[in-house]
């Protein structure tokens, strides 16, 4: 079979994915992209020079053009898209082409009852940081994926970041810290940025303080064996300002905030799970 890597539904997500592949060496020539809007296919072309990127609106069958004779077909739409594009795929697929769905909520029975009887499938749940090969992303298999096929995909992956092997019934949570995360770290760099500028910085200035100061402390959580909690103290001098700040988020709950977020996000999970069932 040849090496080609499908994104069917190449939004915020897939493009990720693809750019961190991209950027581990995967040759353009071997991946193949699908939206709806003609616009977005030109952009993700001129963006990721030599792949192919088909829409539906100039080409309908564009799906089942990508899925054929791909190695491997990851599907990228929204959840409520993508069963019926499983069932659009279904017949062009090759037997053996390992499909991976990114969707949040969408389980793994789902997919395995809209496609052909035996097809290997795997549920995937990245982050955005897989762009610059810093995401985490977890893969469960499904009843007809091989170990084999399985280590394809996580070596596949390994270029978008760190792959983790998780129980389909984890999803949710893991989905609740990583999948989302991202946002929940941009949402500090937010809240900080307005935080100067109510303490009287120029607004410029404060978004460039907390991008930086986000990013830079991200760098650092990013050495190997990193723990945040030796990191905070390393900055929080006693009896100093860190320690006053520190202590009133304690005091305002921001950690019990945090688990409350966290929870009502695989909550979110679960009840999309249902809808769609
Ligand atoms: N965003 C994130 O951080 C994460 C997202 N996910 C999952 O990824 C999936 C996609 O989310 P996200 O990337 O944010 O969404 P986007 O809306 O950014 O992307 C969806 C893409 O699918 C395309 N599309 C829609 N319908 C079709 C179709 N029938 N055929 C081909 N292409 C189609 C759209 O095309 P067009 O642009 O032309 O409209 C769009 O480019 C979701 O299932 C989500 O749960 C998982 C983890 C993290
Ligand atoms: O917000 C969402 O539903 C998706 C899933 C995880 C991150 N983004």
């Amino acid at each position: 079979m040849s090496n080609r890597i499908a994104f069917l539904g190449c939004g915020s997500m897939n493009e990720a994915i693809l750019a961190g592949l991209l950027g581990g060496g995967t040759d353009p020539a071997d991946v193949v992209a699908t939206v709806r809007r003609a616009e977005r296919a030109a952009e993700l072309a001129l963006r990721h020079h030599g792949i192919t990127a088909i829409a539906g609106e100039e080409e309908p069958d564009n799906n089942k053009q990508a899925a054929k004779g791909s190695a491997v077909v990851i599907l990228g739409v929204k959840p409520v898209g993508i069963v019926d594009l499983a069932r659009e795929i279904s017949g062009s697929l090759s037997p053996k082409a390992i499909v991976v769905s990114v969707a949040a909520a969408v389980s793994l029975a789902q997919l395995e009852a809209a496609l052909p009887p035996g097809q290997p499938v795997i549920r995937s749940m990245p982050n955005t940081p897989a762009k610059l090969g810093r995401g985490v992303v977890s893969v469960s298999p499904g009843t007809n994926c091989t170990p084999e096929q399985l280590q394809t995909v996580k070596d596949i992956l390994r270029a978008t970041g760190t792959v983790v092997e998780v129980r389909e019934d984890q999803v949710d949570a893991l989905s609740a810290i990583s999948g989302s995360g991202p946002a929940y770290a941009f949402y500090l760099a937010e809240a900080m940025a307005a935080a100067g500028v109510e303490l009287g910085l120029d607004p410029e200035l404060s978004l460039l303080l907390a991008r930086e100061t986000v990013a830079g402390a991200g760098f650092m959580l990013a050495e190997p064996g990193a723990d945040p909690s030796a990191l905070r103290k390393g900055v929080s001098s006693p009896n100093g300002t860190t320690e006053r700040a520190i202590a009133t988020f304690d005091d305002r709950g921001i950690p019990a905030i945090i688990a409350a977020g966290a929870r009502a996000a695989a909550d979110r999970s679960a009840e999309i799970t249902r809808q769609l069932g």
